[in-house]
């Protein structure tokens, strides 16, 4: 087992936000967590990541991964853990690119500060890296400047960056939602991809339950913190057992008697 979550609950303060949450993910696998804004998705992969913010704290539960005890973690075995073993992409990890730098520049900054590799070998992985994501002229690319580029240009920099050191997890926080429709499916269809090639497991947290059944092997649906729902993916999908997974089901547009994932 790659990650073990059980019974985990979070407080910000005083006030319990995520209650009994439970979570397992095998390598390579595709875990989605649904629900409504406000309802503790955020809360819990900044648990897992150890980046919690200001105030906010582990009440209960335990965290292992790859049998670590993740609660046991000491500054210096979260450092090690974040960026190649676990990294993160956010809803607007483009605009995380430094505005004054080239591409290029700023991604041989990021391998070279990660890994023992030369400036030119850097230059060329980070190369190899954007074309497996698809992006057109890399050359061109790597001598721009972010403003330059598309949001979905920016949002695949940031992705290939962040999937660079092939991490055995990734937490994805609504990766696409600031994209628009079309450029949403490549970028998820990228993404895909390339974790399935790297045997990357992903923890998806959106708000639509669209993206989650197109991506997702398992489906967690949360709301207020809990667990209203969860299991297989298709199973859900196909026949959802409480209210509100029907409702989130509803809400996906119904083209021609075929629900669409985007
Ligand atoms: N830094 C914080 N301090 C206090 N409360 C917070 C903090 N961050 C989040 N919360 C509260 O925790 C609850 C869950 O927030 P969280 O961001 O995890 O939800 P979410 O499901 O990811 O929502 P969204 O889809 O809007 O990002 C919310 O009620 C929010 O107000």
């Amino acid at each position: 087992m790659l990650l073990e979550v059980s019974e985990l609950s979070i407080a910000y303060a005083n006030d319990t936000i995520v209650k009994n949450m439970n979570l397992s993910l095998e390598e390579g696998e595709v875990v989605a967590i649904v629900g409504e804004s406000g309802s503790g998705k955020t809360t819990v992969i900044r648990a897992i990541l150890g980046c919690l913010p200001h105030g906010g704290h582990i009440t209960g539960g335990e965290m292992f991964f790859e049998g670590k005890n993740l609660l046991e973690n000491t500054v210096e075995d979260w450092r090690k853990l974040c960026g190649r073993k676990a990294a993160m992409v956010f809803q607007d990890s483009g605009s995380m690119l430094d505005p004054i730098k080239r591409i290029g520049s700023q991604f041989i900054e990021y391998i070279c500060e990660h890994s023992s590799l030369t400036k030119s070998e850097a230059a060329k992985a980070a190369e190899e890296m954007l074309n497996k994501m698809h992006l057109p002229h890399t050359e061109n690319l790597m001598k721009s400047y972010p403003f330059e580029l598309s949001g979905g240009m920016r949002q695949r920099i940031g992705i290939a960056m962040a999937m660079f050191f092939k991490p055995r997890l990734l937490l994805a926080d609504e990766p696409t939602s600031a994209l628009d429709v079309t450029t949403q499916a490549q970028v998820v269809t990228e993404m895909l991809e390339i974790c399935r090639r790297d045997q990357t497991a992903i923890i998806l947290v959106t708000h639509n339950i669209g993206v989650a059944a197109y991506m997702s092997e398992k489906l967690i649906v949360m709301r207020s913190g809990s667990i209203v729902e969860a299991g297989k993916t298709d199973e859900i999908i196909t026949n959802p057992q409480s209210q509100y997974t029907k409702e989130l089901l509803e809400a996906v547009p119904e083209i021609g008697g075929k629900r669409y994932a985007f």
